[in-house]
């Protein structure tokens, strides 16, 4: 560096200063009338940033230990609401729901699609009619259960591979990964896109694959552009460039794989069936609007790729690591299988009390998406005593429910006989137990991604015997 440059940051330093003295003076204008949720002091530009952990799923409880289930923060200039009990959590899911709907969008995730994904579309007309789409025709019940030849063929796949190569965790980790993906991939693309090599499609899809990949993690980077918007001009991160970039290789792979089934479908004609979600989204758009934009579906697909894969996989490799820390309900559920199904079936693991119990002791305690997606209070509102700003960015810290021990009896136990005998389901109407969300914003892939957990486990639990492992590692990772 020469000599001249701290003279150069001067006139960069005094502009900073300057921005950081205006916009502590409009936030506290902004702020001054309301009533606001307790919280801790906020340091200014940062806000609270520096409260959070490398754990960020862990402090915001430790914080609502001490200011309430209630609680107001601000990361870096964005105002936050946290949530942290079944009470508030179904007032803003449920009394409020129409309020706290809208989503914010990332930079990222701005730049990469065209169109925003389903996850991150505001509450219009256009986002209710593809999640009518997917109530009715995705991820329908009969949908599902049609598919489930073919997800149990993936999972047989996965025990024999995982039989000829070991159990160890690393190897049943990415086989679960592996499987998971598979079975997204036959249910959204089409078998024949991973039977045949050839085949450009198939390229098209592996080479998708890497693309997918790259946009989550690029997606979980933390960009200071989303938090502290008035520095966003100074692209800091790259972030958006790079979005840039991987968006305009994602369209023309999804353009690719889109244009060779439209093909197909001319060629064959009136007689096809609508085989994968691919063909049901192509008919439906076609149904609805004559000047249809084919982009349009590439956002649900993504939405498809990126919200159910890892979740389920993540959720299996959770129960599997509990049991294994606990012989005893490993035999038990063991021994329910082996008392009820011969073959993995859906309609039987239905009928094993226990394993259900299983998966919903897991899926309270490691949420693998702690937080839900955050939802965006749309209009100012008020929540009990406490006045939440409108556009306050809201995290249900559902991770931190299903711990408190003012909601659950000894709630580090895994202990999946508490559910025995209760009525609790997950499907968003218990607010203690939140795994896929409620209200309107909830997991419109519930179902679907509740089955490939229940057949994934299943096939597990009843192939193998797992030894306990004293080496087994339970630490839980954000993002
Ligand atoms: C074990 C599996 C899964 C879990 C635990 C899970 C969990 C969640 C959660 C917590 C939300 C946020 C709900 C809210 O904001 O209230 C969500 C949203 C979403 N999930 Fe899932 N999910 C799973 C599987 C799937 C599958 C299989 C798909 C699709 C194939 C999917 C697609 C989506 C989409 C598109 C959204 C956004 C919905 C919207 O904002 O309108 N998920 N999921």
């Amino acid at each position: 560096m020469s000599d001249s440059s701290p003279l150069l940051l001067f006139p960069f330093l005094a502009a900073f200063v300057v921005l950081w003295i205006l916009s502590l003076a409009f936030l506290k204008n902004r702020y001054s009338r309301l009533r606001l949720p307790p919280g801790p002091p906020a340091l200014p530009i940062l806000g609270h940033f520096h409260k959070l952990s490398l754990d960020p799923h862990k402090s915001p409880q430790s914080l609502s230990r001490t200011y309430g289930p209630l609680m107001f923060l601000k990361f870096g200039s964005v105002p936050v609401i946290v949530v942290s009990s079944p009470e508030m959590a179904k007032n803003i899911l449920q009394k409020q729901d129409q309020n706290f709907a809208w989503r914010s969008l990332p930079v990222v995730q701005r730049v990469l699609h065209k169109y925003p994904s389903m996850a991150l579309s505001q509450p219009d007309p256009a986002w209710r009619s593809i999640r009518q789409i997917c109530a009715t025709q995705l991820f329908a019940p009969t949908k599902i259960k049609s598919f489930q030849p073919i997800i149990l063929e993936k999972l047989r796949s996965m025990l024999r591979s995982i039989d000829a190569e070991g159990k160890q965790k690393s190897c049943a980790r990415s086989k679960l990964h592996a499987a998971s993906s598979n079975i997204i991939s036959m249910m959204a693309l089409g078998k024949k896109l991973q039977m045949n090599e050839s085949n450009s499609t198939a390229n098209a899809s592996s080479h998708l694959t890497s693309l997918l990949v790259e946009s989550i993690e690029l997606s979980s980077i933390f960009n200071i552009s989303d938090w502290v918007p008035w520095l966003a001009w100074m692209y800091l991160q790259g972030c958006e460039r790079k979005s840039k970039v991987l968006g305009g290789k994602l369209q023309k792979v999804w353009t690719e794989i889109i244009d060779e089934r439209r093909q197909y479908r001319n060629i064959v004609g009136p007689e096809r069936k609508d085989t994968d979600f691919l063909d049901i989204l192509i008919s439906a758009f076609e149904a609805q609007d004559p000047l249809l934009e084919y982009e349009k579906i590439t956002p649900i697909l993504y939405d498809i790729f990126a919200g159910g894969t890892d979740t389920s996989s993540i959720t299996v490799e959770w129960a599997l690591a509990e049991l294994i820390s606990h012989p005893s309900k490993m035999k038990r559920v063991q021994d329910e299988i082996d008392e009820v199904m011969k073959r993995v079936e859906q309609d039987d693991v239905q009928n094993m009390p226990y394993f259900q119990a299983v998966i919903k002791e897991t899926m309270r305690l490691h949420p693998v998406i702690p937080f839900l997606v955050p939802r965006m209070a749309k209009q100012e509102c008020r929540i009990e005593d406490f006045d939440i700003p409108a556009n306050a960015l809201t995290f249900i810290n559902v991770w931190a429910i299903g711990r408190d021990e003012n909601v659950w009896e000894n709630p580090l136990d895994f202990s999946p006989e508490r559910f025995l005998g209760t009525d609790f389901d997950i499907r968003g109407r218990h607010f203690e137990l939140l795994p896929f969300g409620s209200g309107r914003r909830v997991c419109p892939g519930m179902l679907l991604g509740f089955t490939n957990v229940n057949l994934m486990l299943a096939c597990l639990l009843q192939a193998f015997d797992f030894e306990p492992d004293e080496r087994l590692d339970k630490i839980e990772k954000f993002g």
